[in-house]
């Protein structure tokens, strides 16, 4: 598999992870949603779990550079994410599929991804290229050319995918990608993200707790805009037992690290 490698990443990095915050404070309106955030990433694909309202999605805002902290430190490919400047070089390498994406309906998917690699500043003779690669990995090639309008839901899902990857990022964020995508696409998706966290920092939220086992290196979970836990997907199933709820050990697991530090809200 090729990959377009420019000058600048040639060069050393210059940071050790990918992404880094201390003492992370994010809002959402007014509303404190994470707090006192330590995180440290790199190469690999990272699954973020936690239960409806944990703030996955705020995080992922913020690691995009979408949304700005509120207070503490985060460091995105080795520039500070927390002022209004200096966001231009990293937000080029960096892919992001939001949990609802905007994208003109009347745009072909090869329109749609070759306008947001345009958006990431991919040189323009590389575009087509990039463009198609990026396609045919999620699978759409033979839709290339359909408006955007007629896709179903999961093929929607795909060309977000397929945009969010192609300008090689380094960063790789996606929040919520297997949403409407049948079994056979989900298995395809965890190759993909296997084969792309060989190389890249690849963080991905999901509710699917056996998507984490397949496809993840680490597992990132969040409860109440917390921190709880972070490991590998094996030291969350030796956390369960069978007194935990679960169809798998990953399953028991998720639920047992849940449950210690405090009850993780309401009844579901
Ligand atoms: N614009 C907003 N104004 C106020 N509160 C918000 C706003 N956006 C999100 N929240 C709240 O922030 C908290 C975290 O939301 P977030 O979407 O980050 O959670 P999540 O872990 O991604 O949840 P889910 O699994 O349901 O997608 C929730 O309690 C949510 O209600």
């Amino acid at each position: 598999m090729t990959r377009l490698v420019g000058a600048a990443e040639l060069a050393p990095a210059g940071y050790a992870f990918e992404v880094r915050a201390a003492g992370l404070r994010l809002q959402a309106g007014r509303r404190t949603v994470v707090d006192g955030l330590d995180l440290s990433l790199g190469t690999g694909v990272h699954g973020l779990l936690g239960p409806n309202g944990a703030g996955k999605t705020t995080l992922i805002r913020a690691l995009a550079t979408v949304l700005r902290p509120a207070g503490g430190t985060l460091e995105v490919l080795g520039r500070p994410a927390t002022g209004r400047t200096g966001l231009r070089e990293p937000r080029r390498r960096i892919g992001y599929l939001p949990q609802e994406f905007g994208y003109y309906r009347r745009f072909t998917v090869r329109e749609f991804v070759e306008y947001m690699a345009w958006l990431k500043e991919v040189p323009g003779a590389d575009v087509p290229a990039a463009t198609q690669r990026a396609i045919d990995r999620v699978g759409l090639a033979d839709r290339a050319d359909h408006r955007m309008k007629t896709l179903s839901g999961g093929m929607l899902r795909r060309a977000g995918i397929a945009q969010a990857i192609v300008n090689d990022p380094v960063l790789l964020l996606l929040d919520e990608p297997t949403v409407g995508l049948d079994p056979a696409q989900r298995v395809r998706l965890r190759e993909l993200l296997q084969t792309l966290g060989a190389d890249t920092c690849v963080v991905v939220s999901t509710h699917l707790v056996e998507d984490v086992a397949a496809a993840c290196t680490g597992v990132l979970l969040m409860a109440d805009g917390r921190l709880v836990f972070q490991g590998t997907p094996a030291e969350i199933a030796a956390a369960g037992g069978p007194e935990h709820p679960g169809d798998s050990p990953i399953e028991r697991g998720y639920a047992a690290l849940l449950a210690r530090p405090e009850p993780a809200g309401g009844t579901w």
